[in-house]
């Protein structure tokens, strides 16, 4: 079962070609790095599947349908900076999750909340960097969806809360969901992804199943990425 087809997508701003006739087609329950330089289109594709972005031509499908209030249902999406108010208290945050998404688990956000020790009262301003891209991303990752789109969710974490995260996604998507993480943490991710896609100039250079490129290649992601867009 395909949960992701796109074709021939193409996304431009103004003349730069942010995303160019780009064709990918994912499996529902993989982890799935979406690697590449600055400025390739990984942030432009991420929101083009979000529903955020509308693409200029192509076609995209999502569990088999276009993109509308119909994906947008099945698709949790952690955005590249976040949307939400720095004067709102975590369990305002909650409460927000819990009234625009059906498949909200406030139980599931709760446990994890506890266990990184965040207070619920505390405003997401008096938080740390790193703390509010935890409570962001242990929001997206208690909706129950069929595909995850985490754009850069280490940023600006610690290498151990790093672990901690990549434990949550694992640990939280069910065996029949799909996660798509764009990062340029690889050596971090790469551990946990089942597959890898190299975007460069907004077309997929590669992609691949992830052991069977270490297999072939004899190296990890990280070096063949570094070697790929060695500058
Ligand atoms: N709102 C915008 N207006 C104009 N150009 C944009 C806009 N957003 C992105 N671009 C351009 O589109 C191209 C792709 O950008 P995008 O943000 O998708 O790259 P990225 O791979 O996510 O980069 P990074 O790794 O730096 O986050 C770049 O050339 C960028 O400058």
């Amino acid at each position: 079962m395909m949960i992701l087809e796109c074709e021939n997508l193409s996304k431009n701003y103004g003349s730069v070609k942010a995303l160019d006739n780009l064709t990918l087609k994912i499996e529902s329950g993989k982890i799935v790095g979406l690697l590449g330089p600055n400025g390739h289109g990984k942030t432009t594709l991420i929101k083009t599947l979000s529903g955020l972005l509308s693409k200029d031509k192509g076609k995209v499908l999502i569990d088999g349908k276009r993109i509308g209030v119909g994906t947008k249902k099945i698709v949790s999406y952690l955005p590249e900076r976040s949307y939400l108010s720095p004067e709102m208290k975590i369990k305002e945050v909650v409460s927000f999750f819990q009234e625009f998404y059906e498949d909200f688990d406030a139980k599931k956000a709760d446990a994890m909340l506890g266990e990184l020790s965040l207070d619920k009262e505390s405003k997401l301003k008096s938080l740390s960097k790193g703390n509010r891209e935890k409570v962001q991303l242990i929001m997206v990752m208690s909706r129950k969806a069929k595909l995850y789109l985490l754009d850069e969710p280490m940023g600006g974490v610690d290498p151990a809360a790093r672990d901690y995260i990549l434990k949550t996604i694992i640990s939280n998507y069910s065996e029949d969901a799909t996660v798509i993480i764009s990062t340029h943490l690889i050596q971090d991710v790469e551990q946990i992804l089942d597959e890898v896609v190299f975007l460069k100039e907004g077309k997929v250079m590669l992609h691949s199943d992830v052991d069977e490129l270490r297999m072939e290649k004899e190296k990890s992601v990280d070096a063949l990425f570094r070697e790929v867009f060695s500058c």
